[in-house]
């Protein structure tokens, strides 16, 4: 722990139980006898914001006296998860405060799971985001972490009768004490309206953007604390309202609704994130929430110059922004118009400038989730952004004429407007233009994207492009989810590879020490019973802890192959049925994930899951030998629960579609061993384990090129197991008879099948024979699962910070000192 704190800020026990109190009387206004779970949640979680403050506000002043170089990052969503474990983990508190809670007699895991999650994200994207602003802290890089303050984040998932259903996420039901409300640093952000030129008080060209509206923008700042540092770095996340929130004058007139219509309409821009994943919904309400966060970020960044008294034409050197996905593209044409419009800048120099500043990660190479906005509704929403486009566009065009002489069609290609149909602005173009680095999350991926979807721009400008390996925090994903495992690690090679995860290879000599492969064993069957008791509490199933626990947790999705596991599962219940005696593995197969409400054959699949599970969990003949559980509602706060539980992780995506995976890490770092194909990340993760601590299958990246060049038809893998298994699941045995349910989903595998769910099910089949195998030997699978550990060094989010700071950002770590 670091520096000794003030009287208010103590780190002593009974400092925690007198200011726990203090809180639950000054600040929620209750005494124990009407406390609810909840008021004990917020009097424990204003205890540690207490002890985070003088962090926050030394990290602060030091960034501002000394003008710190810093990095921006730009994300439409941050998944933060719950913050109350993680502050305890990264402030070193986390046993003392347990104890002193404990000791009052409440449940400190209970109080932990009191938290709504902040769930300001889909998926792996957003999450990312999370794991990375948390990293930047660790290392102590000065960074802000730019997004939206969703009114309603991720929806809650309901398993109603086996089908998914919708609830809204009210998670600032009861406030949020982990944020300050900074109005005092609101902005206001346009949208709509007109352009008009015109020559200003010196007789130069200007544009001036007449809107049709205007919203304000509200900063509500999160400190991000480091782990173990002093270092306490900014999210700040902007909430739509109204500039005036009530019109007078026109309630005056009698028009109640007029006086508040506005504030109402504003304040949609931050109300709900959009649930999709990897599937763009053309929205305009989807399109200003974008713009909306990127001005106002901007405009933040210009006020943070003006304080520290750097002028606006060095805004590169003061600020590296990075676009997570195209979601924050429009950046690179609004900081345009606000150095040439608002700043005067003269074009040249401001498009050096903002090339300067902007770097972009692409996260999919999925065409239907690569965003390209209606020209009609840009011209309508961002009039003046359009004009900026075209001429950047003009420009760009210009150079690559003359890089690639009479080449039209590359021009046609590269555009930024794709000038078929109503016409569109590629969003991933603009991010390429107007950025200095390009970057995919794994190695496989940032090659499929030279060779792919930026092909051309890959030509045009290959130093731009790079490769950055996702990573996850430690400390989140292990410190905090796994604290039997961290204690087994620590015990042995002491406490530093919580900072520096390469130190991990230090387990690789226990592994061949029995002893040391007991106490692991130990540790995730302790991990395994507390999920069964979880399991058995959301989902009313008893799962057996020495059971192979077979896990598949992420969004669901055709291209991830949900429904590829759950064949198998049906091929192994069929095997099952037909020689009861057979000698199987006792296994538990553990589905979670979310379908975006609109996505149809998402949901049949989880209904599919859910429908064999219903069968093979009451089926006599099965004698509990296998077990279906569909866990709902996957989000952080399950995740933190699921990935120290699994002894297999599931990654069995179609090659060349997964862009990284970073739930695969989250897995291999607690010891649970990957059957999977060669896509994304899971490569680089075979490459550090060991082929021979990894279970691979199915076709490669080049392989499912050439199938499909050559015609793919499903139809032909229909025979043996596959062909049994299909005609069991048409024939409704899951669905109470009615064999018209999954017709959908059937019918679309066995005629089109497009992620070659039937060309992978034989290999994949054989390699779960080797997992059962290979779980037989329980002491060989203790070594496999330690090695996996061991050798996951690579895959934390500190290294790709470092990575991303050494080649894109530059961007220096600034120790700090606490102000006292
Ligand atoms: C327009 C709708 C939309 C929404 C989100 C997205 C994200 C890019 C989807 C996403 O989360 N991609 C995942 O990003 C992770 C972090 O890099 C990767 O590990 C996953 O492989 C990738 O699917 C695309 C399109």
């Amino acid at each position: 722990r670091t520096e000794p704190q003030d009287e208010r800020t103590a780190l002593t026990k009974e400092a925690f139980q007198r200011d726990f109190f203090n809180n639950l009387f000054y600040i929620l206004g209750k005494f124990p006898t009407l406390a609810t779970k909840n008021d004990y949640y917020q009097a424990l979680a204003f205890v540690v914001r207490d002890r985070m403050l003088q962090r926050w506000i030394s990290t602060a002043a030091a960034y501002t006296k000394q003008g710190s170089r810093t990095v921006a990052y730009f994300s439409a969503e941050f998944l933060m998860g719950p913050h109350l474990g993680n502050n305890l983990v990264n402030l070193g508190i986390h046993d003392e405060v347990r104890k002193a809670v404990t000791e009052l007699g409440l449940d400190f895991n209970e109080l932990l799971l009191e938290e709504d999650e902040p769930g300001l994200g889909n998926g792996g994207l957003g999450r990312l985001a999370a794991c990375f602003i948390e990293s930047l802290a660790t290392l102590q890089i000065p960074s802000l972490g730019y997004g939206i303050r969703y009114e309603f984040g991720i929806f809650h998932q309901e398993i109603v009768d086996g089908w998914q259903t919708e609830r809204t996420d009210k998670w600032l039901r009861f406030g949020n004490p982990w944020e300050i409300p900074r109005p005092e640093w609101a902005v206001h952000v346009k949208l709509g309206g007109y352009t008009e030129p015109y020559r200003d008080e010196f007789y130069r060209h200007r544009v001036r953007w007449v809107p049709d509206r205007l919203v304000a923008a509200v900063p509500y700042d999160t400190p991000i604390l480091g782990y173990h540092t002093n270092t306490a770095n900014t999210l700040r996340l902007w909430k739509a309202e109204a500039p005036e929130s009530f019109d007078f004058a026109v309630f005056n007139r009698g028009d109640y609704y007029g006086a508040v219509m506005q504030k109402v309409s504003s304040e949609n821009l931050s109300k709900v994130l959009y649930p999709n994943d990897e599937q763009l919904q053309g929205k305009e309400l989807r399109l200003s929430q974008q713009y909306f966060f990127v001005s106002a970020s901007l405009q933040d960044m210009f006020r943070i110059l003006k304080i520290q008294k750097i002028p606006v034409e060095r805004f590169h050197e003061k600020f590296a922004a990075q676009l997570n996905d195209t979601h924050p593209a429009i950046a690179v044409a609004e900081l345009m118009r606000l150095l040439i419009d608002e700043n005067v800048v003269p074009w040249e120099q401001a498009w050096d400038i903002t090339r300067r500043t902007f770097a972009y990660t692409n996260h999919t190479l999925l065409p239907e989730a690569l965003e390209c906005w209606p020209l009609p509704l840009f011209a309508k929403l961002l009039p003046r952004h359009l004009e900026i486009i075209f001429e950047i566009n003009a420009r760009f065009l210009d150079e690559v004429r003359i890089r690639f002489y009479g080449d039209e069609e590359r021009i046609a290609r590269m555009s930024l407007i794709d000038e078929r149909g109503e016409r569109y602005v590629r969003m991933a173009h603009l991010a390429c233009v107007g950025s200095h680095a390009i970057n995919g999350v794994a190695e496989l991926h940032s090659e499929l994207l030279k060779q792919d979807v930026l092909r051309d721009f890959y030509e045009l400008w290959p130093t731009r492009f790079g490769n950055k390996t996702n990573g996850v925090t430690p400390r989140r994903w292990m410190a905090l989810s796994n604290p039997r495992l961290t204690k087994l690690v620590s015990s042995h090679i002491g406490d530093e590879w919580i900072t520096d995860l390469s130190q991990l290879r230090r387990l690789e000599p226990l592994a061949e020490d029995a002893g040391f492969r007991q106490q692991w064993l130990d540790v995730k069957r302790a991990c395994k019973c507390d999920f069964a008791a979880v399991a058995l509490k959301k989902t009313g199933i008893t799962i057996d802890p020495d059971s192979l626990f077979d896990v598949q947790v992420k969004r669901i999705h055709e291209y991830k192959r949900q429904h590829l596991n759950i064949l198998h599962v049906v091929a192994l219940y069929h095997r099952l049925r037909s020689n009861p005696n057979v000698d199987i593995t006792p296994r538990t197969f553990i589905f979670g994930g979310k379908a975006a409400p609109g996505y149809h054959i998402a949901k049949l699949i989880i209904k599919l899951i859910t429908s064999v599970g219903d069968v093979v969990n009451r089926d006599p003949a099965v004698r509990d030998r296998l077990k279906v559980v569909f866990l709902p509602n996957f989000n952080v706060k399950n995740g933190q629960r699921i990935y120290p539980a699994a002894d297999l992780s599931e990654q069995v995506s179609t090659a060349g579609k997964e862009a990284s995976g970073t739930g695969n890490m989250k897995f291999s770092m607690n010891g649970a061993l990957t059957i999977g194909t060669m896509d994304g990340a899971n490569i680089e993760i075979r490459e550090e384990v060991g082929a021979e601590n990894f279970f691979l299958f199915g076709l490669t990246t080049p392989e499912v090129g050439a199938l499909k060049a050559s015609g793919y038809n499903p139809a032909n893998y229909l025979d043996g197991e596959l062909k049994e298994v299909v005609e069991l699941i048409r024939s409704g045995f899951f669905s109470r008879g009615d064999a018209e349910l999954f017709r959908p989903l059937i019918d679309g595998l066995v005629h089109h099948d497009p992620y070659l769910v039937f060309a992978d099910f034989d290999s994949y089949s054989k390699a779960q024979q080797q997992v059962s195998a290979a779980y037989q030997d329980r002491d060989h699978w203790a070594r496999m699962s330690i090695l996996n550990s061991a050798r996951s060094g690579k895959f934390s989010s500190d290294r790709t910070i470092r990575e991303y700071c050494d080649d894109i950002w530059k961007a220096p770590a600034v120790p700090i000192r606490l102000l006292t």
